[in-house]
Protein backbone atom coordinates (compact mmCIF):
# COMPACT_ATOMS: atom_id res chain seq x y z
CA UNK A 1 0.00 0.00 0.00
CA UNK A 2 2.85 2.49 0.61
CA UNK A 3 4.77 1.35 -2.53
CA UNK A 4 1.86 2.02 -4.17
CA UNK A 5 0.73 5.30 -2.79
CA UNK A 6 4.81 6.65 -3.09
CA UNK A 7 4.53 5.40 -6.55
CA UNK A 8 1.36 7.73 -7.44
CA UNK A 9 3.22 10.45 -5.35
CA UNK A 10 5.96 10.17 -7.89
CA UNK A 11 3.85 9.85 -10.76
CA UNK A 12 2.57 13.60 -10.15
CA UNK A 13 5.95 15.19 -9.05
CA UNK A 14 7.25 14.17 -12.65
CA UNK A 15 4.19 14.82 -14.61
CA UNK A 16 3.83 17.47 -17.61
CA UNK A 17 1.70 20.56 -16.22
CA UNK A 18 -0.33 21.28 -19.53
CA UNK A 19 -2.60 23.15 -18.51
CA UNK A 20 -3.20 25.17 -14.96
CA UNK A 21 -5.92 25.49 -12.86
CA UNK A 22 -6.47 29.07 -14.38
CA UNK A 23 -6.63 27.67 -17.97
CA UNK A 24 -8.87 25.03 -17.07
CA UNK A 25 -11.28 27.43 -15.34
CA UNK A 26 -11.14 29.92 -18.47
CA UNK A 27 -11.87 26.76 -20.63
CA UNK A 28 -14.97 26.20 -18.52
CA UNK A 29 -16.51 29.63 -18.66
CA UNK A 30 -15.89 29.60 -22.63
CA UNK A 31 -17.53 26.81 -22.70
CA UNK A 32 -20.52 27.97 -20.55
CA UNK A 33 -20.92 30.91 -22.07
CA UNK A 34 -21.62 28.95 -25.42
CA UNK A 35 -23.98 26.44 -24.09
CA UNK A 36 -26.22 29.63 -22.58
CA UNK A 37 -26.37 31.03 -25.95
CA UNK A 38 -27.49 28.06 -27.42
CA UNK A 39 -29.54 25.84 -24.74
CA UNK A 40 -31.03 28.26 -22.65
CA UNK A 41 -34.46 27.97 -24.06
CA UNK A 42 -34.43 24.27 -24.75
CA UNK A 43 -35.37 22.59 -20.99
CA UNK A 44 -32.46 19.92 -21.14
CA UNK A 45 -31.13 17.26 -19.06
CA UNK A 46 -28.01 17.57 -18.65
CA UNK A 47 -25.96 14.16 -17.79
CA UNK A 48 -22.58 14.12 -16.39
CA UNK A 49 -20.82 10.93 -17.26
CA UNK A 50 -19.44 9.25 -14.47
CA UNK A 51 -17.09 8.88 -13.11
CA UNK A 52 -14.51 11.45 -15.12
CA UNK A 53 -17.66 14.22 -15.86
CA UNK A 54 -18.14 14.71 -12.19
CA UNK A 55 -15.31 17.43 -11.67
CA UNK A 56 -16.57 19.31 -14.91
CA UNK A 57 -19.59 18.92 -14.24
CA UNK A 58 -19.79 19.97 -10.62
CA UNK A 59 -17.63 23.31 -11.97
CA UNK A 60 -19.91 24.22 -14.94
CA UNK A 61 -23.58 23.38 -13.93
CA UNK A 62 -23.71 26.52 -11.87
CA UNK A 63 -22.22 28.41 -14.70
CA UNK A 64 -25.07 27.99 -16.80
CA UNK A 65 -28.51 29.71 -14.93
CA UNK A 66 -31.46 28.46 -16.99
CA UNK A 67 -33.60 25.35 -16.29
CA UNK A 68 -32.63 22.01 -16.56
CA UNK A 69 -33.05 18.52 -15.35
CA UNK A 70 -29.46 16.90 -14.15
CA UNK A 71 -28.89 13.21 -13.72
CA UNK A 72 -25.91 10.39 -14.78
CA UNK A 73 -24.55 7.87 -16.89
CA UNK A 74 -22.01 5.45 -16.12
CA UNK A 75 -19.92 4.00 -18.94
CA UNK A 76 -16.12 3.36 -18.56
CA UNK A 77 -13.95 1.53 -21.15
CA UNK A 78 -10.58 2.03 -19.45
CA UNK A 79 -11.49 1.16 -15.82
CA UNK A 80 -8.37 2.42 -14.00
CA UNK A 81 -6.09 1.13 -17.38
CA UNK A 82 -3.77 3.40 -19.76
CA UNK A 83 -6.01 2.43 -22.77
CA UNK A 84 -9.48 1.31 -23.49
CA UNK A 85 -11.34 -1.64 -24.37
CA UNK A 86 -14.92 -2.73 -24.92
CA UNK A 87 -17.63 0.25 -23.23
CA UNK A 88 -19.31 -1.44 -19.78
CA UNK A 89 -22.50 0.39 -18.43
CA UNK A 90 -22.57 0.84 -14.63
CA UNK A 91 -25.83 3.31 -14.99
CA UNK A 92 -28.39 4.68 -17.82
CA UNK A 93 -30.60 6.95 -17.95
CA UNK A 94 -33.62 7.55 -15.13
CA UNK A 95 -35.72 10.31 -17.19
CA UNK A 96 -37.73 9.39 -20.25
CA UNK A 97 -35.74 11.27 -23.26
CA UNK A 98 -38.91 11.22 -25.37
CA UNK A 99 -38.84 14.45 -27.59
CA UNK A 100 -36.13 15.73 -24.72
CA UNK A 101 -32.93 17.77 -25.33
CA UNK A 102 -29.69 15.99 -23.60
CA UNK A 103 -26.65 17.16 -23.07
CA UNK A 104 -23.43 14.92 -22.07
CA UNK A 105 -21.19 16.48 -20.07
CA UNK A 106 -17.60 14.08 -19.75
CA UNK A 107 -13.51 15.08 -19.24
CA UNK A 108 -12.27 14.02 -22.21
CA UNK A 109 -13.02 13.09 -26.03
CA UNK A 110 -9.95 10.56 -26.56
CA UNK A 111 -10.61 8.17 -29.02
CA UNK A 112 -14.82 8.87 -29.14
CA UNK A 113 -16.21 5.61 -28.18
CA UNK A 114 -17.80 6.50 -25.32
CA UNK A 115 -19.23 9.43 -25.95
CA UNK A 116 -20.16 8.06 -29.58
CA UNK A 117 -22.35 5.07 -27.70
CA UNK A 118 -23.95 7.40 -25.58
CA UNK A 119 -25.23 9.57 -28.22
CA UNK A 120 -26.25 6.33 -29.93
CA UNK A 121 -28.09 5.61 -26.73
CA UNK A 122 -30.09 9.07 -25.81
CA UNK A 123 -31.24 8.92 -29.61
CA UNK A 124 -32.59 5.57 -29.21
CA UNK A 125 -34.35 6.41 -26.41
CA UNK A 126 -35.96 9.34 -28.15
CA UNK A 127 -33.97 12.16 -27.55
CA UNK A 128 -34.94 14.94 -29.79
CA UNK A 129 -31.29 16.44 -29.48
CA UNK A 130 -28.37 15.08 -27.82
CA UNK A 131 -25.32 17.50 -27.16
CA UNK A 132 -22.17 16.78 -26.23
CA UNK A 133 -19.70 18.73 -23.60
CA UNK A 134 -16.22 17.91 -23.18
CA UNK A 135 -13.07 19.70 -21.73
CA UNK A 136 -10.46 18.18 -23.66
CA UNK A 137 -10.33 17.19 -26.75
CA UNK A 138 -7.62 14.92 -27.44
CA UNK A 139 -5.38 15.14 -30.61
CA UNK A 140 -4.78 12.48 -32.77
CA UNK A 141 -6.49 10.54 -35.99
CA UNK A 142 -7.92 7.51 -34.21
CA UNK A 143 -11.33 9.13 -33.27
CA UNK A 144 -14.57 6.78 -34.18
CA UNK A 145 -15.23 8.37 -36.91
CA UNK A 146 -12.99 11.41 -38.92
CA UNK A 147 -13.96 14.34 -37.58
CA UNK A 148 -15.76 13.43 -34.75
CA UNK A 149 -16.01 16.83 -32.10
CA UNK A 150 -17.92 17.34 -29.10
CA UNK A 151 -20.83 20.29 -29.78
CA UNK A 152 -18.48 22.00 -27.07
CA UNK A 153 -15.40 21.87 -26.32
CA UNK A 154 -12.71 23.85 -23.43
CA UNK A 155 -9.46 22.70 -25.27
CA UNK A 156 -7.54 20.90 -27.43
CA UNK A 157 -4.78 18.61 -25.59
CA UNK A 158 -1.77 16.60 -27.65
CA UNK A 159 -1.57 13.20 -27.70
CA UNK A 160 -0.27 11.93 -24.07
CA UNK A 161 -1.93 9.69 -20.69
CA UNK A 162 -3.82 12.79 -19.27
CA UNK A 163 -4.95 13.00 -15.55
CA UNK A 164 -6.41 15.96 -13.51
CA UNK A 165 -9.84 17.91 -12.92
CA UNK A 166 -12.08 14.45 -13.23
CA UNK A 167 -9.21 12.24 -15.37
CA UNK A 168 -7.60 9.59 -13.06
CA UNK A 169 -4.40 7.91 -12.97
CA UNK A 170 -5.05 4.46 -12.06
CA UNK A 171 -7.93 5.75 -10.03
CA UNK A 172 -5.85 8.70 -8.53
CA UNK A 173 -5.20 12.38 -9.09
CA UNK A 174 -8.76 12.89 -10.35
CA UNK A 175 -8.66 15.90 -7.71
CA UNK A 176 -5.64 17.47 -9.18
CA UNK A 177 -6.57 21.08 -9.83
CA UNK A 178 -4.88 21.29 -13.20
CA UNK A 179 -4.43 19.15 -16.29
CA UNK A 180 -1.22 17.03 -16.19
CA UNK A 181 0.29 14.89 -18.37
CA UNK A 182 2.12 11.34 -17.55
CA UNK A 183 6.46 11.37 -18.11
CA UNK A 184 6.83 9.61 -20.82
CA UNK A 185 3.31 8.58 -22.30
O1 LIG B 1 -13.04 8.94 -26.04
P1 LIG B 1 -12.75 7.63 -25.38
O2 LIG B 1 -11.48 7.00 -25.92
O3 LIG B 1 -13.89 6.68 -25.42
O4 LIG B 1 -12.37 7.93 -23.85
C1 LIG B 1 -13.02 8.92 -23.11
C2 LIG B 1 -13.61 8.33 -21.86
O5 LIG B 1 -12.57 7.74 -21.08
C3 LIG B 1 -12.69 8.18 -19.74
O6 LIG B 1 -13.55 7.38 -19.01
P2 LIG B 1 -13.08 5.98 -18.38
O7 LIG B 1 -13.56 4.85 -19.23
O8 LIG B 1 -11.61 6.04 -18.09
O9 LIG B 1 -13.87 5.94 -17.04
P3 LIG B 1 -13.79 7.01 -15.83
O10 LIG B 1 -14.54 8.22 -16.29
O11 LIG B 1 -14.45 6.33 -14.68
O12 LIG B 1 -12.33 7.32 -15.59
C4 LIG B 1 -13.25 9.58 -19.88
O13 LIG B 1 -13.88 9.99 -18.68
C5 LIG B 1 -14.22 9.43 -21.01
O14 LIG B 1 -15.51 9.02 -20.56
N1 LIG C 1 -7.29 9.53 -17.30
C1 LIG C 1 -7.46 9.44 -18.61
N2 LIG C 1 -8.56 8.83 -19.07
C2 LIG C 1 -8.70 8.79 -20.40
N3 LIG C 1 -9.68 8.26 -21.12
C3 LIG C 1 -9.39 8.45 -22.40
N4 LIG C 1 -8.23 9.11 -22.53
C4 LIG C 1 -7.79 9.34 -21.29
C5 LIG C 1 -6.62 9.99 -20.78
O1 LIG C 1 -5.74 10.52 -21.47
N5 LIG C 1 -6.53 10.01 -19.42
Amino acid sequence: MAVELQHIKEVMAEADCLFTEADVEAALQRMADDINTRLSDSNPIVYSVMNGGLIISGKLLPKLPFPMEVGYLHATRYRNKLSGGELFWKARAEHSLAGRTVLIIDDILDEGHTLAAIVEYCRDAGAEHVYTAVLLDKQHDRKAYPGMRADFTGMDVEDRYIFGYGLDYKGYWRNAAGIFALKGH
